[in-house]
C-alpha cells in the first residue's frame, strides 16, 4: 500500500517511527514532511496529505502533530477527507468499519509510540463495512454550504 505521512514538530519524532514500521512492513511512504522538529505550521502538513489522498497519490495517509487535533482539523477542511483522530485501538477499528475513514490522526504528546502503532495497525488491516454506514458518508459529502459554492 502506498501511504501518505505528514507532521509538524509535535509529530515528527512519532512520523519517523511510524515511517520505520511501515516500511518493515512492506508498505510505500510518501513522506510530505516536516523533516525535522523545527517548528512549523500543522495545516500545511494536513493539507498535504489530504490533497495526496484525494489525487489518489495515496490510498491512505497518517497525520501526527502534538494533539493530533489541529492537524485533523485541516485535513478535514478537504472536501472528501474523513480523517479521524484516534487515542485507541477500538477508535481505530470504528472508524474504519463505520467513516471508512481515509486518514489517521495521531497526538504524540498524547499517546505512547507502542499505542500509536497498535492503532495504525489496527486502522491498516480493517475493512469498511458499507450498508447503512455508506448512506452516511453519501450525507457527509452533500453540500451543506448554503452561498451555493460546492463546500
Ligand atoms: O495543533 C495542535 C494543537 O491541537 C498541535 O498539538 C500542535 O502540534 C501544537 O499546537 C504545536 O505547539 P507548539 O507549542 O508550537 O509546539
Amino acid at each position: 500500500m502506498i501511504i501518505a505521512l505528514g507532521a509538524d514538530h509535535g509529530g515528527f519524532e512519532l512520523k519517523e517511527k511510524i515511517k520505520e514500521h511501515l516500511i518493515e512492513k512492506g508498505h510505500e511512504i510518501l513522506d510530505l514532511g516536516a523533516h525535522s522538529k523545527e517548528s512549523v505550521d500543522y495545516p500545511e502538513f494536513g493539507r498535504a496529505v489530504g490533497e495526496a489522498v484525494l489525487d489518489k497519490k495515496a490510498e491512505c495517509g497518517i497525520i501526527v502533530c502534538g494533539t493530533g487535533i489541529g492537524i485533523s482539523i485541516a485535513a478535514n477542511r478537504i472536501k472528501g477527507v474523513r480523517a479521524a483522530l484516534c487515542t485507541d485501538t477500538t477508535m481505530a477499528k470504528l472508524t474504519r468499519q463505520h467513516n471508512d475513514a481515509n486518514v489517521l490522526a495521531l497526538g504524540a504528546r498524547i499517546i505512547g509510540d507502542v499505542l500509536a502503532l497498535d492503532i495504525l495497525d489496527t486502522f491498516l488491516s480493517t475493512e469498511f463495512e458499507g450498508g447503512r454506514h455508506a448512506v452516511r458518508i453519501g450525507k457527509l459529502e452533500e453540500k451543506n454550504c448554503k452561498c451555493g459554492c460546492n463546500h
